[in-house]
């Protein structure tokens, strides 16, 4: 693991990984496909040091998802109030150093605030160029005590965004607004980053890690437990029907006002995405809390989802995802999202255009124009009707001539981006299964149940054969099959545009032996456990 201290180092740093990456990925390639389809993002996790396990849940998402991962630790001065905690702020270099190593870092990037041209003044004083995010997002919830930090904070991750230039960069829950804003930015600036969220990491108490739980006390530890606790009990009265903003706050004030050291600066419901203030939960709100205890601020907040449960179910090819996600949405009564003929409608519509398929750019125009339809079949055996701008072609998009084109459209990210965004729509309102390669990672990341379907590569290849002869098709021997499916996993989960990859709260199921009905009982049965605990 490297420590870079200039930006310079960093610039140099990166240059060699990507192109030492790019090299790696064409010298292993097993076909002549392009390089771009393989795996060299770079991951960036921002952080301000005195590293704990929640920024090892980012950086663990990060070197699962990445070929480079990059770790920043920068004590912004910028996001930091004239009479905050700037100069007390834990600084554990060496300690966070070692963290990375042992997490699988490739380097942290950590450079003085002259380095990186801030000087050691609150923004209010800056004389640097700043990123101003809208007022409505940052004069509310943690904006209104401190003035300034949301403006301080949306500078510097610019700043690195165009330093490091990540492919995804990670952030927490825990700091909700902060990831809106981020969001947010990455929209409106047209950022090529994707925004990562990841869980809030909580002591077995339910306190929120924090940099910031160093200065508390030990008996002051045990009592900021009370933030999670208030929101739990707001949790259990959304789930017992409760909507409105003020009945759920008071349920938070009222475990709060067990501990009386616990000094309330704001309980606020607000949208997740814009941070709007809500009367009631609609969809989705986020109930947010910002506390003292002593001179130690502290912040946490829980997300209310009013939707049915999203099942996804990802897994390598040939292991029977579509088949078990008809069945497990037929039986629940819920919609089977069939993305793959979503892809098949796209390749119909590219041939239909007649656009070249290594037209990107035409193909990417198209894909941000259509509209594409869906309603289930009138029963398991017959297929889910598909429209694609109002033409019906459920029957026309299973032809050899799609299904041939369809993996080379599938893997534009320009395409996977335009239909993604439509899959994740329908998602708001929940109620249906989907299946693919990264439907738990990144198309449903909230997905309520995850789902990795998968089998033995020996197991897979015998189902295939065992289709081939049901089809009529000429015989391939189970050596040939199998060394076509491990080809097509490595693949599959080494492309840089959405690959194949486990969720880690996805509960893996070995399909080896079993029957279509068996895996579908097994996926009903954690759909409702996992109801129960919701
Ligand atoms: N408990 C946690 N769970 C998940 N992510 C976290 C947690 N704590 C921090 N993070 C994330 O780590 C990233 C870096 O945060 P930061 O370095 O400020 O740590 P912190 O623990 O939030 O410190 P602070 O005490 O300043 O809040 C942010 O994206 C933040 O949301
Ligand atoms: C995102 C961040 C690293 C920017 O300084 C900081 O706000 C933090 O640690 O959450
Ligand atoms: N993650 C918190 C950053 C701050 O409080 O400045």
């Amino acid at each position: 693991m490297r420590l870079l201290t200039t930006v310079a180092a960093l610039r140099c740093y990166l240059a060699k990984r990507r192109s030492e990456n790019q090299l790696c990925q064409s010298e292993e390639l097993l076909s002549n496909e392009a390089t771009s389809w393989y795996q060299t993002p770079v991951g960036l996790v921002p952080t301000m040091g005195a590293l704990h396990q929640g920024h090892l849940s980012l950086i663990e998402r990060a070197r699962r998802e990445n070929a480079t991962v990059i770790v920043s630790i920068f004590v912004n001065p910028l996001q930091f109030g004239p009479n905050e905690d700037f100069q007390r702020y834990p600084r554990t270099l060496e300690a966070d150093g070692q963290f990375c190593e042992q997490a699988g870092v490739d380097a942290i990037f950590a450079p003085s605030p002259e380095e990186l041209g801030v000087p050691q003044k609150s923004i209010q004083d800056s004389i640097v160029t700043q990123v101003i995010p809208p007022s409505a997002m940052i004069s509310r919830l943690c904006g209104r005590s401190r003035l300034g930090h949301f403006q301080g904070v949306a500078t510097i991750v610019t700043k690195l965004f165009n330093l490091v230039q990540p492919d995804r960069a990670y952030f927490g829950q825990k700091d909700g607004q902060q990831l809106a804003i981020i969001r947010k930015l990455v929209a409106d600036l047209n950022l090529p980053t994707e925004i990562v969220a990841c869980p809030t990491v909580r002591e077995a108490s339910g306190l929120a890690l924090s940099s910031r739980n160093q200065y508390l006390t030990a008996t002051q530890k045990q009592q900021a437990a009370a933030l999670y606790r208030g929101l739990r009990q707001a949790e259990a009265a959304f789930k017992a029907g409760v909507r409105n903003t003020s009945t759920l706050i008071a349920a938070v004030e009222q475990e709060l006002a067990m501990v009386t050291t616990v000094l309330v600066e704001y309980i606020e419901l607000v949208e997740p995405t814009t941070l709007m203030s809500l009367e009631e939960v609609k969809e989705e709100g986020m109930l947010a809390i910002a506390a003292r205890l002593g001179s130690t601020r502290l912040i946490d907040n829980t997300i209310l989802r009013d939707r049915s449960p999203v099942i996804a179910i990802d897994g390598p090819a040939g292991a029977g995802k579509s088949t078990v996600a008809r069945q497990v949405a037929a039986n629940l009564g819920l919609v089977y999202l069939d993305t793959g003929a979503m892809y098949r409608a796209f390749t119909w519509l590219v041939l239909q255009e007649e656009i070249a398929l290594d037209d990107e750019c035409a193909i990417a125009e198209l894909a941000n124009l259509c509209v594409i339809e869906l309603t289930p079949g009138e029963n398991l055996q017959s297929p889910v009707r598909v429209w694609i701008n109002h033409t019906d072609v459920t029957q026309v998009i299973r032809t050899p001539g799609v299904t041939s084109k369809v993996s080379a459209i599938a893997a534009q990210s320009a395409v996977r981006e335009a239909l993604v965004k439509q899959q994740q729509n329908w998602g708001k309102k929940g109620g249906l299964v989907a299946e693919g390669r990264d439907i738990g990672t990144h198309v449903f990341p909230d997905a309520e149940v995850k789902i990795f379907l998968t089998a033995s590569v020996s197991e897979r290849a015998r189902r295939r054969q065992q289709d081939f002869k049901k089809q009529g098709q000429p015989e391939v021997s189970l050596e040939q099959l199998e060394k076509d499916i491990a080809e097509r996993d490595w693949k599959d989960s080494t492309r840089k545009v959405s690959p194949l990859q486990k969720a880690a709260d996805a509960i893996e199921i070995q399909t080896d032996g079993l029957s279509i009905s068996e895996v579908t009982a097994k996926i009903i049965d954690f759909y409702q456990q996992r109801l129960s605990q919701l």
